[in-house]
């Protein structure tokens, strides 16, 4: 099956699922995500409103004008957990809802932090061990991604989804796509 539009063509299928036809092309909107890693801990936020309530996730958002990504990460993580973390590009994910813009997420990790992790209005964080992340309460293609995030594996997604209501997401159609081992 080949790469989904919107994905770099490079990329090799690691896990893929739905079906229909992907969802025609829209523009851009930036995102950031970021999840940190301390021993064998994940760091995740139960998000306590707008879209993604009641999910864990981890922690990030908008990515404001003039910011890079890597900026707009380190605030959001400041922001919603408190902490501040060496931050790294882990993968990215496409979003797709029909009639809206795209929503490219630019997906980090760090193996430490810094700081005091601390409640927010938007999250409230609590440590998982990597063995037990609470997948049935995360949006649903995170369980296909979070592993290669975890081994440090680069890799790009992309996820349509149909929408029933406001809140209410239907995953259509996915695919993970991950770099090709080079000999
Ligand atoms: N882990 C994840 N898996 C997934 O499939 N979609 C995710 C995701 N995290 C976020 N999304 C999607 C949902 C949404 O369209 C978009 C942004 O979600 P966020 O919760 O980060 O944004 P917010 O609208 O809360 O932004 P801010 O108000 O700036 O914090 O990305």
């Amino acid at each position: 099956m080949s790469v989904p539009p919107g994905l770099p063509q490079n990329l090799s299928a690691f896990d893929e699922g739905g079906s229909g036809e992907w969802l025609p092309e829209a523009p851009l909107k930036l995102y950031t995500n970021a999840f940190v890693l301390h021993g064998d801990k994940i760091l995740l936020g139960l998000k306590k409103r707008g879209l993604g309530v009641n999910k864990y996730n981890g922690f990030g958002g908008k990515v404001e004008s003039r910011e890079s990504t890597l900026e707009a990460a380190l605030r959001e993580l400041k922001e919603e957990s408190g902490i501040t973390a060496p931050l790294e590009l882990a993968g990215t994910l496409l979003f797709v809802v029909p009639g809206e813009k795209w929503a490219h997420i630019d997906i980090f990790r760090a193996e430490n932090y810094s700081g005091t992790v601390t409640e927010s209005e938007e999250m409230c964080p609590e440590w998982f061990n990597q063995a037990s992340i609470p997948y049935e309460k995360m949006w649903e293609t995170d369980r296909t991604w979070l592993p290669l995030l975890l081994s440090k594996r680069p890799f790009a997604v992309r996820a349509d989804f149909g929408r029933n209501s406001a809140e209410n997401y239907t995953l259509r159609r996915w695919w993970v796509g991950v770099h090709s081992p080079t000999v």
